[in-house]
């Protein structure tokens, strides 16, 4: 069955140990086109599940129009086209029966400013839950509320202000609600943009131990300007250069011993 374009269930599978090492994405010959402009020259890469991956490179090199390929956020730019494939735990998600709302669901998005729905702390998680039918009760879906808050280790500084507004919360406390929204409608995947560039050291290393700790169930995918960021919190980093992938290993091969002198240089800050 196709569960990208079928029943609107989302549920996660598998054994944790056994998913270590499995492949989430597999894209092969990636490119991306802004009307007759290139972006992306054709990518390929597998990408694991439960891990964090790091997309680095200079301003401008694709990051994050190819992060936005991963839950067809593409889709929503006027001229921006997609070939090539990526195949998500094998399905093809650019395929026509793909229905984007529930892909998008899976693969949830994390952007550089946080961006809470204008409604309370509360409504701001139970919204996608609602959308999409997850709950049965109200007492069901304030159980929702809660777990996905306190996932994204919000709860406690929350928990007495749940009908005041999401936008009312620090930088750092909004991201961690956009983390619980997208938390709340059980991603497998969750795209971050920069996520903590907006925000001061406390609330980035708060973000950082959320990341550390999601890694155990979900496929991250971040896009960062911080080398030492993406040497802390991921395990393997890609290096894009105008609109190539250059290089991809492990984070810290990538970090101690680069294959390719243009990553070198990117690292040590000689470029970018
Ligand atoms: N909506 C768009 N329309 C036209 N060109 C675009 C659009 N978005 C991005 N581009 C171009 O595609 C290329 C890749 O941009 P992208 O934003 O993916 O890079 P990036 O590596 O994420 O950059 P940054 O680190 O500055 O965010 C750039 O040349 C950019 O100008």
């Amino acid at each position: 069955m196709n569960t990208l374009s079928k029943a609107p269930t989302i549920t996660r599978s598998g054994d944790a140990s056994l998913e270590n090492a499995r492949t989430k994405f597999q894209c092969r010959d990636v490119k991306v086109h802004y009307g007759d402009f290139e972006a992306l020259h054709g990518i390929n890469i597998d990408i694991p599940d439960r891990g964090v991956t790091a997309f680095i490179g200079p301003s401008g090199c694709g990051k994050s129009t190819f992060l936005r390929t991963f839950n067809r956020m593409n889709d929503t730019i006027t001229g921006a086209r997609v070939s090539g494939e990526i195949l998500m735990d094998g399905q093809d998600i650019y395929a026509p029966s793909l229905d984007p709302v529930l892909l998008r669901a899976r693969v949830g998005m994390v952007f550089q400013k946080p961006n809470p729905f204008p409604k309370s702390i509360y409504d701001n998680i139970a919204y996608g839950p609602k959308i999409h039918g997850m709950t049965n009760s109200k007492a069901e879906l304030d159980e929702l509320v809660e777990k996905s808050l306190r996932r994204a280790g919000l709860w406690d500084e929350v928990k007495d202000r749940l009908k005041l507004s999401g936008t009312g919360l620090s930088g750092g406390q909004q991201q961690r609600l956009v983390i619980a929204r997208a938390i709340a409608v059980s991603p497998e995947v969750i795209l971050m943009d920069e996520p903590a560039s907006a925000l001061d050291p406390i609330a980035t290393a708060k973000l950082e131990a959320l990341i550390e700790e999601l890694k155990q169930n979900y496929c991250i995918v971040i896009v960062t300007h911080s080398m030492a960021q993406a040497a802390r919190i991921s395990d393997k980093t890609a290096f894009f250069h105008l609109g190539d992938l250059i290089e991809y290993d492990t984070t810290e091969t990538i970090f101690t011993k680069p294959s390719d002198s243009r990553t070198e240089d990117y690292i040590s800050g000689r470029t970018g």
